[in-house]
């Protein structure tokens, strides 16, 4: 199975490397003609996965028309430029793995539904789950789950792919994967306010547990499975990314948490803190099927301007309920 990738940021460049463990030949398509001359030269993405020495079977390319001989692409493009790469790229029916984590801005789509207009004849994969790229492409132990409705695609891609250290594992619910990926990043955000303001541990935790009940809440909603968001996509994914400034969502949150204001934060940044866009598709989505998020809705006033403590003794106010 001959693998390109679309998408030669931090997580593009650690699927490449996954892909071609064992010296498999990879195409690789980045935007950016400095991120292709880098790996092409020096085998290293030095924009945005620096210091990670690259496999030389991984070719990068600038022209997406050399992604057409391939079996299966890896769609690793921000959520928001999802449509605008596979308009562009135009694979036909070759396979989709979906990786980015995201809601499209406008339509609320997720990136599985946005694919499926993009690319209506091409059978659709979602990989995702607890995965800083750094680590993959480190060959750390990783752990992700791959959901497709084919059996046989979804076996194909995770021999493909999997390694000791790069174990998928099969799912058939490709909404419940994708809506995972896409709320935990919101969540983060919280998390990082909360340890940005100091608020301590017990918050966090507090935080992680309501923060899935509201990823539940808009899953079920939306058709996924109570298993799988409980799984390495959803809740793996979500503690992962609530744990760590190695997250950039997580990082955008702490700064917000320190009172620095959000269209600083954003400003001019070169890597893609997903949350932030997702977070006010989230909040529209969810109250269209009335579906309660009010973590969610506490950082959508947040990234808008809002006063830490006025949000905080906010959501500490609100009327005491049942937990379940
Ligand atoms: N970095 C990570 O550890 C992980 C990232 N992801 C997801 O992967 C997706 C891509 O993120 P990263 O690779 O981390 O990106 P990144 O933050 O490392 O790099 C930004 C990427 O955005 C691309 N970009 C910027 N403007 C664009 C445009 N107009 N059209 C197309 N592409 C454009 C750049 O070319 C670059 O590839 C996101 O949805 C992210 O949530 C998922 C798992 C892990
Ligand atoms: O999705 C990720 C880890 O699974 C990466 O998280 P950040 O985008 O917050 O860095």
């Amino acid at each position: 199975m001959r693998i390109g990738v679309i998408g030669g940021g931090a997580w593009g460049t650690a699927l490449a490397q996954v892909a071609a463990r064992g010296g498999k030949a990879v195409t690789l398509w980045a935007r950016e003609d400095d991120v292709v001359a880098a790996i092409n030269d020096t085998h290293e993405n030095s924009l945005f996965l620096r210091g990670v020495q690259l496999s030389d079977t991984i070719r990068a390319t600038g022209d997406l028309a050399a992604l057409n001989d391939c079996d299966a692409i890896l769609v690793v493009a921000p959520a928001q430029h999802v449509r605008a790469v596979l308009t562009a790229a135009d694979t036909g029916a070759i396979p989709l793995v979906l990786c980015a984590k995201g809601i499209e801005a406008g339509t609320r789509m997720l990136v599985g539904e946005v694919a499926r207009e993009a690319a209506p004849h091409a059978p659709i994969a979602v990989l995702s789950g607890p995965t800083f790229a750094h680590e993959v492409a480190a060959g750390q132990p990783t752990a992700v789950t791959l959901a497709c409705a084919d059996t046989a695609l979804r076996d194909a891609l995770s021999a493909r792919l999997a390694s000791p250290a790069f174990r998928p594992y099969a799912s058939s619910d490709v909404v419940g994967a994708e809506i995972g990926g896409a709320v935990k990043n919101v969540l983060a955000i919280a998390c990082g306010v909360v340890e940005g303001a100091g608020l301590g541990l017990n918050a966090r935790a507090a935080l992680i547990a309501r923060g899935f009940a509201e990823m539940t809440r808009f899953g079920l909603a939306k058709g996924a499975r109570a298993e799988t968001l409980a799984g390495l996509s959803g809740l793996g994914d979500l503690v992962l990314t609530c744990s760590s400034t190695n997250s950039r969502n997580f990082s955008l949150g702490v700064g917000l948490g320190q009172g620095i204001a959000a269209e600083g934060l954003l400003a001019n940044r070169q890597t893609v803190a997903e949350g932030a866009h997702t977070a006010p598709v989230l909040r529209d989505a969810a109250e269209a099927i009335g579906v309660d998020m009010p973590v969610v809705a506490a950082v959508c006033d947040l990234l808008a301007g809002a006063d830490v403590r006025e949000i905080v003794s906010r959501l500490l106010s609100r009327p005491l309920r049942a937990e379940v």
